[in-house]
């Protein structure tokens, strides 16, 4: 009867189906093919604006409570906020606490209104009698001159408040384009140019942000810096791998205690130092002056009046999306929510464990485990882990279980050799279909990777889902994945293959919490489930 109910909820139904329609139902969505898109919308579903917002924020009167600590509302509340996913925060931020509020400004990304309007979420766009200001900017997630006047608006409301005033800070992915403060002399082309320049060098977001911070007035705690002795809240729906406060948004509100040497040697390892303008020698100069007890100093007066907290993460996401296998009569398996490394080897750690999970092998080759092991930390993905997801495909496979959900989440990357369209979700959904389809893998397994936030590279996908029919399918059509994975074309060729049924199409989903990748493994004799 759970599941009755479940299904029902799931269809937005007011009352749970009568028991033949429901069976009719499981029956029809028993496919891995559409289990796994029900399994990944309950992830991004998880983790959208208002829920999570709803979630962290709640009121008793004029007392607040957020992160375990009251606070007192009095026409007193502020707030600010950037980045991708800030408008649907701001706008259920408001229905919450907007009583109290005196004056909002937000920086989010240029043509976000229009596009939320056009795919139907109203619900993320602010009322008209709204106090807070939407500002709009850093085309294609470059910070422009429409970003940096919003990053002065918000600048000038943190630094005018009170001990008296509460000030909300929304913080989502793509934060850091949408809040450039360049330290001076350094002007806003200089500070684009060093972050494009390392962006194409290949480094990581990791890299990039503890660089963006040694350079900003408002990043790297500058902006909590600004807003004291006021009251800062800051709400994080993070998109980077571990949730790190002070680089999410390069942490605008987390005290960085940044070293010159430690940004040198980012520029030095992608043989950019020599090409810097003179400015910012003058700024990591100038910023030597903070680091050190200057910064303790100031992480000490801000641990009383600076509180950071994650609302939402890859984590949670995985979380709701294990929910939602339960209820669809399948057994999840989290694997890791920190998956990253070049998308070759974790194209092959999927298929890899896929043939471990289905190996009708007794006990497993000696080898192939050790190969597991081995790819682990390229991939991010703790020994522990994988131990703890080997044990329990075993403990599976002997109880002849029906289907497993193995989920995981985070963020591979792809070195681009081709000129073709496509995505990291894309490229990876297409190298674990080779996998899959190896012949000594033997797989029914279906594989699932998807953007959280709806867009994967520049195309219109957020990801596509793929099994061990693929090879055949692509060759009866005409289609060579590995040409196609040579030119890192993998949208083209989804979109060719059947008519694009294999892609996922969700439209721009107002959240962004990295990729979740999601492998249907039929463990028994299910294993015609298709
Ligand atoms: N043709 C392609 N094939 C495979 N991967 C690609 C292709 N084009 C771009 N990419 C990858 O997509 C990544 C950019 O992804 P995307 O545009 O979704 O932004 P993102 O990394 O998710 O950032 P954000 O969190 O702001 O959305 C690049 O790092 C690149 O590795
Ligand atoms: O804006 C940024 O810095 C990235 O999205 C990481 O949070």
């Amino acid at each position: 009867m759970a599941q009755i109910i479940a299904l029902s909820r799931f269809l937005h139904l007011k009352h749970p189906l009568p028991v033949k329609l429901a069976s009719l139902c499981f029956r029809s969505m028993s496919s891995l093919d559409t289990r796994a898109r029900a399994v990944f919308s309950a992830a991004v579903e998880g983790v959208q604006p208002d829920i999570v917002v709803r979630r962290s924020l709640e009121r008793h009167g004029d007392k607040l409570l957020v992160g375990g600590q009251s606070f007192t509302l009095a026409n007193n509340l502020y707030l600010v906020g950037f980045g991708k996913a800030v408008l649907g925060m701001a706008a259920e931020a408001e229905r919450i606490v907007g009583d109290h509020l005196i004056k909002g400004v937000v920086s989010v990304p240029h043509g976000i209104q229009k596009t939320l309007y056009i795919h139907g979420k109203e619900k993320m766009l602010l009322k008209k009698n709204s106090r807070i200001t939407v500002m709009e900017g850093a085309k294609k997630n470059l910070p422009d001159t429409d970003a940096q006047k919003s990053a002065e608006c918000i600048r000038e409301l943190a630094s005018g408040l009170t001990e008296k005033d509460l000030l909300l800070v929304l913080i989502s992915g793509g934060g850091s384009a949408l809040l450039p403060a360049p330290a001076p002399p350094m002007s806003l082309q200089e500070k684009q140019d060093v972050t494009r320049k390392l962006a194409a060098a290949g480094a990581t977001i990791q890299e990039l942000n503890t660089v963006r911070r040694a350079l900003s007035l408002l990043k790297g705690g500058g902006l909590a810096q600004c807003a004291n002795p006021a009251q800062v809240v800051a709400l994080i729906l993070s998109d980077v791998i571990g949730d790190p406060l002070d680089l999410i948004a390069s942490g605008p509100t987390v005290m960085s205690d940044f070293k010159p040497e430690e940004v040198w040697a980012i520029l030095d390892r992608y043989k950019l130092s020599f090409s810097l303008p003179s400015s910012m020698n003058e700024v990591l100069s100038k910023g030597r002056a903070h680091y050190g007890s200057q910064v303790q100093k100031q992480a000490e007066v801000q641990k009383d009046h600076v509180l950071n907290v994650v609302i939402g993460s890859n984590t949670i996401a995985l979380e709701c999306a294990s929910r939602k296998a339960v209820e669809l009569g399948l057994r999840p398996i989290i694997l890791s929510p920190g998956i990253c490394g070049d998308v070759h080897s974790v194209a092959r750690l999927y298929g890899l464990l896929s043939r471990f999970a289905c190996s009708p092998e007794k006990e497993t080759p000696p080898e192939l485990t050790a190969e597991i092991l081995q790819l682990g930390p390229e991939v991010g993905v703790e020994s522990w882990d994988l131990c703890r997801t080997m044990n329990m495909l075993v403990e599976e496979r002997k109880e002849g279980w029906g289907v497993t959900c193995l989920l995981a989440g985070g963020e591979p990357t792809v070195k681009l050799t081709g000129k073709g369209r496509g995505g990291r979700n894309q490229e990876l959904a297409l190298r674990v279909g080779l996998e899959l389809s190896r012949d000594e893998v033997k797989s029914a397994a279906v594989f699932l990777s998807g953007g959280t936030d709806g867009q994967d590279g520049p195309t219109e996908a957020a990801g596509a889902i793929t099994d061990g029919e693929l090879m055949k399918e692509a060759m009866s059509q005409g289609l060579d994945i590995k040409v196609s994975l040579i030119d890192n074309d993998s949208f083209t060729f989804f979109s060719q293959l059947s008519e694009g049924r294999r892609l996922l199409m969700p439209g721009l989903t107002g959240t962004n919490v990295m990729d979740v990748h999601a492998m249907l493994l039929p463990l028994s004799a299910q294993r015609d489930f298709q």
